[in-house]
C-alpha cells in the first residue's frame, strides 16, 4: 500500500507496531418476513481494516456501490477484507471506507465473525506526504482512542461518523 501511494513506508507502518485486533460474532436469527427488518444497518468499520468471516456461507452481506446495494456472495475458505475509515483517514481519502450492511435470511441463521485491526496509542490523521498545496488535508487529527469511543457510542447511520474530522471546504 505504501508502495502504491509512493509514500515513506515509515510514515504508515510506524502507526501499526501496536495494533488491535478485536473480534466479534454476528448472529442473525431467520426472520420470516425479511424484507421487513435489517440485521445490521447500513455503516463503515471506524477501523483501518476489517477481515470477515461468513461462518456458514449464508448470503447477507452487500456492500453499497454507486448508490446500489451488491450483494457479496461468500467464497468457501475466503475472507471479505473491508477497509475502514480510519484507512480513508490515512489516506486522505484515495482509499475510501465501505459502506455495507446485512440482511436477513427467512429460513436460515447466518453467522458472521469480523476481525477488526484498529492501531491504538496513535494519532489518526492523513499521512504527511499524501498532504499537498494540491491535495490539502480531508480529514483533522484525532487520537484513535476517541475516534474509535466517538463511534461506538454514536448512531449507526452510513458513514456520517466521518464528517465528525472531515474538514469542510470553504
Ligand atoms: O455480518 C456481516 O457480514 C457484516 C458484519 C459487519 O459489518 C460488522 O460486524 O461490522
Ligand atoms: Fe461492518
Amino acid at each position: 500500500m505504501t508502495k502504491a501511494l509512493k509514500v515513506q513506508p515509515n510514515e504508515m507502518l510506524d502507526l501499526f507496531e501496536e495494533v488491535d485486533q478485536s473480534i466479534k460474532i454476528n448472529y442473525y436469527p431467520p426472520c420470516p418476513q425479511p424484507e421487513q427488518v435489517i440485521g445490521l444497518n447500513p455503516h463503515s468499520d471506524g477501523v483501518v481494516l476489517t477481515i470477515l468471516l461468513q461462518i456458514n456461507e449464508i448470503q447477507g452481506l452487500q456492500i453499497k456501490k454507486d448508490g446500489m446495494w451488491i450483494p457479496i456472495n461468500p467464497l468457501t475458505n475466503a475472507f471479505v477484507v473491508n477497509i475502514g475509515d480510519m484507512l480513508e483517514i490515512l489516506t486522505n481519502g484515495i482509499y475510501q471506507s465501505i459502506e455495507h450492511r446485512a440482511t436477513v435470511n427467512s429460513e436460515k441463521e447466518r453467522i458472521s465473525l469480523a476481525a477488526f485491526h484498529i492501531p491504538y496509542k496513535c494519532d489518526i490523521g492523513p499521512t504527511p506526504s499524501l498532504v499537498t498545496p494540491e491535495t490539502p488535508a480531508l480529514f483533522k487529527t484525532i487520537s484513535a482512542e476517541d475516534y474509535v469511543n466517538g463511534n461506538i457510542t454514536s448512531k449507526i447511520n452510513g458513514k456520517s461518523y466521518l464528517d465528525v474530522v472531515r474538514i469542510q471546504s470553504s
